[in-house]
């Protein structure tokens, strides 16, 4: 390979690694420099402890963020214990390694507490252009500002820390250009799961999907965030979308991001990162944007995903591949039949929160939902804020008392019931509506049945008892 970048045409995603490769290595590796790490008390405290073992130091702290929101309690007054059992010797690791090593903490009581994909953001520590790892697979999340962000492991973190590089196969480029306009009460969720549902749970795995056209430049940086967050589950080693003019507007101003004479630098680099016209992608995909209807999955993958209303699919009409093993025990697990309705179905639970939909937009829409409006009886329903900010901003706004007086729980910021930590849970075979990114068998509690949608319908659903297309409402008595 030569040494220098190769010339236009070129893709968004190759324009930032070429700005960030160091050297190539054995192997078809690169070296590739890491400007920002980001780290949860889940993996990242275990990554801080072996550095320490291994006599090494964080090379630059000043870049490296820490925050605690995987095993945190979200109840209101929580403290350092934890519903699981080993829980509290992970926030107590991770605070005593952030202190010993120098790295910015956003601690249960700091206002800048919350989950890292939603903190990043609000404080402006992703930035386009920037290369950010996370040990944690929804880091693509960041993406959305036009940054090259993925999630490692463990051991790369240990080796991002010490050293600011890590040594990487140069991914492919896959873009998705979504065009046209998405129908009055469809979101970015439902347009995320539409896609997983096309593509496929393993659909760009090894790519770097590059959303685009005009129905993302219509998104806010909250739902481009909730529609890269889902990248994820196509198996991508990341997503991005070419930075804008919504972008910067919403960087302007936040804690990390350049400000004065910076900003202006920083904004004449930013306005060049976007894919050259003719720059050639490994594999390209095209959506209509008004094929998209509301979203809910009825399997155990996020691929199992299809318009609410529909009938449970036979196994003959997947759209995407799969075994006939694992979609009769994904049938079985959800206790669905082929050719089923799955609004016919009691629900148990609703979840609004996770790094997917916890936003402070996706608050106000579920909120637009419940107002004046009660939680069905027997149904219990959570919202977890994504960010002690969001929490602060919906309270101002009054938000909260509009979920509490629905019938919902007010919780803390946190990862929460996205996923079982090990302590909460929902019961065996609940079946729970949630505004997450995975349903796998027990990813809310060992046995319970999750069906991922949008805050919408998590909303309309816990009202109406069972899972309804929020665009249906009954209206208010
Ligand atoms: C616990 C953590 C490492 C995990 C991840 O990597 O994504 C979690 O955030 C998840 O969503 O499953
Ligand atoms: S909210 Fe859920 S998906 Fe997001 S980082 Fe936390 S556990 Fe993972």
């Amino acid at each position: 390979m030569s040494d220098s970048a190769p010339p236009p045409p070129r893709t968004l995603a190759e324009k930032i690694w070429w700005d960030h490769r160091i050297a190539e290595m054995d192997g078809g590796t690169t070296l590739v420099l890491i400007d920002r790490i980001l780290l949860h008390e889940r993996t990242g405290g275990v990554a801080l402890k072996s550095l320490s073992a291994a006599n090494r130091s964080v090379m630059v702290p000043d870049q490296v963020f820490a925050t605690m929101d995987h095993i945190v309690d979200t109840f209101p007054g929580r403290t350092d214990k934890t519903l699981m059992p080993t829980g509290t010797a992970f926030l107590i690791a991770t605070r005593e390694a952030a202190h010993e090593h120098g790295i910015t903490l956003f601690d249960l009581g700091d206002p800048r507490q919350g989950i890292v994909h939603v903190t990043s953001p609000e404080q402006g520590i992703v930035l386009p252009g920037v290369t950010l790892v996370c040990p944690d697979s929804h880091t693509c999340t960041q993406g959305a500002f036009g940054a090259l962000a993925w999630g490692i492991g463990s051991t790369e973190a240990e080796h991002a820390l010490a050293t600011m590089t890590l040594r990487i196969a140069r991914p492919l480029d896959m873009r998705i250009t979504i065009d046209g306009v998405l129908p009055s009460g469809v979101t970015a969720k439902d347009l995320a799961l539409h896609i997983v549902g096309r593509l496929g749970s393993g659909g760009a795995k090894g790519h770097i999907v590059e959303f685009a056209g005009s129905a993302v430049r219509a998104l806010d940086m909250e739902a481009r965030m909730t529609l890269c967050n889902l990248a994820t589950e196509l198996a991508a080693f990341g997503a991005v979308v070419a930075p804008d003019q919504i972008t910067f507007a919403y960087l302007q101003g936040r804690t990390y991001a350049p400000s004065g004479a910076g900003w202006d630098v920083a904004l004449g680099y930013w306005q060049t990162l976007n894919s050259d016209p003719g720059a050639a992608f490994a594999a390209e995909h095209h959506i209509d944007a008004a094929d998209v209807a509301p979203m809910v999955t009825w399997g155990t993958s996020p691929q199992h995903a299809a318009p609410i209303g529909a009938p449970v699919p036979r196994f003959d009409e997947l759209g995407v591949r799969d075994s006939q093993d694992s979609y009769d025990r994904a049938l079985d697990y959800m206790a669905l039949a082929p050719g089923g309705d799955l609004t016919a179905l009691p629900i148990d639970a609703a979840f609004i929160g996770s790094c997917t939909n916890s936003r402070l937009s996706d608050l106000r829409r579920a909120a637009a939902i419940l107002r004046g409006r009660k939680v069905a009886p027997g149904v219990r329903a959570i919202c977890v804020p994504g960010s002690t900010e969001v929490k602060r901003q919906a309270e101002a706004e009054g938000l909260d008392i509009v979920f509490r007086e629905a019938g919902f729980e007010w919780r803390e910021a946190g990862c929460s019931m996205c996923f079982f930590a090990g302590g909460e849970s929902f019961g065996a075979q609940e079946r729970v509506i949630s505004s997450t990114n995975r349903n796998f068998e027990s990813r809310q509690g060992p046995g319970t049945r999750t069906h991922l949608a949008s805050p919408e319908t998590v909303a309309a659903s816990a009202i109406a008892g069972h899972i309804a297309d929020p665009r249906r409402l009954e209206p208010i008595q």
